[in-house]
């Protein structure tokens, strides 16, 4: 059966989030616009206020980096290997967005389409119109009905829409017959993520574990691309000169098969290898009894913000979905002066798509490794429970829900007094803070040291004073309960773990 069609005109004031992504993606739109010759423009520096102000707790040093790398990118659609092309082109395409809305609220349906709409518009593309279905489920056949293809097919000629974005994964089989109605290119949300991931990808393991979920994603497809892509000859794809007119025959498409696969192999060769070498230095920093806490969370609810407040690390900060892919490390100290690692991870959304999950396992296991895990909510998005809930799906994905959790509700600057009433009663246990003016942050200090695993063997030593570095590891690893300055050597009586008391047994002293 086909439901009622509704046509939402996306507001660009609904929320501040999309208000903030709209912006940036105009103000890419309109600097891609004034470069017809992009290559000489894209070396040059963005000018100064284009960006967020520049200090070094924004990472804005990358983010000019990511800005610039974005447009040189654009030039590999002239690349002739099929594989590399597909996913290079979203960017700066003008879309409509189709939603199936199956079940929950309008207000759920509404606001999937606007996360699909941020999502369009961090990869790049300039969203004009967006159209969302009620149906029992989507169509076998074409996603949405067939009376609504067509009405889509209008609108994507009055538009002048290149591309058309499907909220969700879709049979290869969906996506060529939605073609052949609608004459345009689609895509679904889960080639949208990746295409966002391989913008973003800038490691040598991180842009292996995008590539990776690529080719897994592209094997089952390789026909239905194929034809679309001849049957799509000479058509409006920005900035594709001769993307269109690739359209592999039968043989091609065999032997890009094999190629893919080759490549799949080798991939998950590299990056097992890289893997091993993260676990190397992580059971150094296990051996060392350094206790780890992980930063994880819906994409953009300010992760790296809050990791560089806590630490100063000058991790790129954007309001752009996915800005973080690759896991960064930094020490931190509690208030009481013991040390431990604050790692910040990739985010997670809603229906994460399974290749990303999968070849970035690896990267996530520093989370279902970790002793404690920060989950930072976006306390100023509107459906901020919808967000944990997704988080938790992620996590028990990546077996890291057993690790213990601390939620984190920041952006509390950006809430109403109502909102964050409302929300203290469904996270009792919830810190509040806000990374960007700093209120709460103390307080989370606090109660991430009091929930760092406790050294459990207590120590009375007379440490002499030849041997302040074991007095200093005390202070660094351990619980200093008392000290005292003797003649004989420094008296401590400490919590430290069992390595450390080990090295301190031959200066035990009586209780005195
Ligand atoms: N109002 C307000 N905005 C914040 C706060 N913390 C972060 N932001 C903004 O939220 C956006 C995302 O911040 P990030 O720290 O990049 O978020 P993230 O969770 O690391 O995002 P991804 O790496 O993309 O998943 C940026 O525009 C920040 O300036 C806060 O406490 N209040
Ligand atoms: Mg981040």
């Amino acid at each position: 059966m086909t439901g009622d069609g509704v046509r939402v005109t996306l507001d660009p004031m609904t929320t501040a989030q999309n208000r903030a992504v709209l912006a940036a993606a105009q103000d890419r739109a309109e600097r891609a616009e004034g470069t017809p010759t992009p290559a000489p423009e894209s070396l040059r520096p963005a000018p100064a206020g284009q960006w967020d102000e520049a200090d070094d707790t924004t990472g804005s040093y990358d983010l000019e980096a990511r800005g610039a790398l974005r447009r040189v990118a654009g030039l590999s659609t002239e690349l002739a290997d099929v594989s590399e092309v597909e996913y290079r082109q979203l960017r700066l395409e003008r879309v409509v967005l189709v939603g199936v809305w199956a079940e929950g609220t309008q207000a759920d349906a509404d606001r999937s389409l606007a996360e699909l709409a941020a999502l369009a518009e961090t990869a790049g593309s300039e969203v004009l119109e967006a159209v969302s279905q009620r149906r029992d489920k989507p169509d076998a056949g074409t996603y949405v009905g067939s009376g609504k293809a067509a009405e889509i097919r209008d609108i994507v000629a009055s538009t002048g829409a290149d591309t058309v974005i499907c909220d969700g994964e879709l049979t290869p089989g969906q996506l060529n017959a939605l073609e052949k109605i609608l004459k345009v290119k689609v895509v679904d949300r889960t080639a949208l993520i990746l295409d966002i991931f391989a913008q973003h990808a800038t490691s040598r393991e991180g842009k292996a574990q995008v590539e990776l979920a690529q080719m897994q994603y592209m094997l089952p497809r390789l026909r239905g691309w194929g034809e679309s892509l001849s049957r799509q000859a000479g058509g409006r794809v920005a900035g594709g000169g001769g993307i269109g007119t690739r359209g592999p025959g039968e043989t091609k498409i065999e032997t890009d098969r094999r190629r893919i696969r080759s490549r799949v192999s080798k991939l998950r060769r590299e990056i097992a290898g890289m893997a091993t070498a993260r676990a190397t230095q992580r059971s150094g920093r296990d051996r060392n009894a350094v206790p780890s806490v992980a930063i994880a969370g819906y994409t953009n609810a300010g992760k790296s913000s809050l990791l560089n407040r806590l630490t100063g690390a000058g991790v790129l900060v954007e309001n752009a979905l996915f800005a973080t892919l690759d896991p960064t490390v930094r020490r931190a100290q509690s208030p009481d002066g013991r040390e431990y690692t604050l790692t910040d991870t990739v985010g997670f959304v809603r229906h994460l798509p399974h290749q990303l999950v999968d070849s970035f396992r690896s990267t996530l296991e520093e989370v279902a490794g970790a002793d404690l895990l920060l989950h930072v909510v976006d306390g100023s998005d509107p459906d901020p429970l919808g967000q944990i809930d997704a988080v938790h799906v992620v996590l028990r994905e990546i077996d890291a829900a057993a690790v213990p959790e601390l939620i984190v509700v920041n952006k509390v600057d950006a809430m109403t007094e109502d909102d964050v009433l409302t929300l203290r009663q469904a996270l009792p246990g919830a810190v509040w803070v806000s990374a960007r003016t700093g209120e709460g942050i103390e307080r989370l200090r606090e109660i991430v040291a009091a929930r760092l695993p406790h050294p459990d063997v207590e120590v009375e030593v007379l440490v002499p004073y030849d041997r302040g570095d074991l007095v200093a590891r005390v202070h660094r690893d351990g619980e200093v309960l008392s000290e005292q300055h003797e003649e004989a050597g420094t008296r401590l009586s400490a919590r430290v773990d069992g390595g450390l008391a080990a090295a301190l047994e031959q200066f035990a002293a009586p209780v005195g």
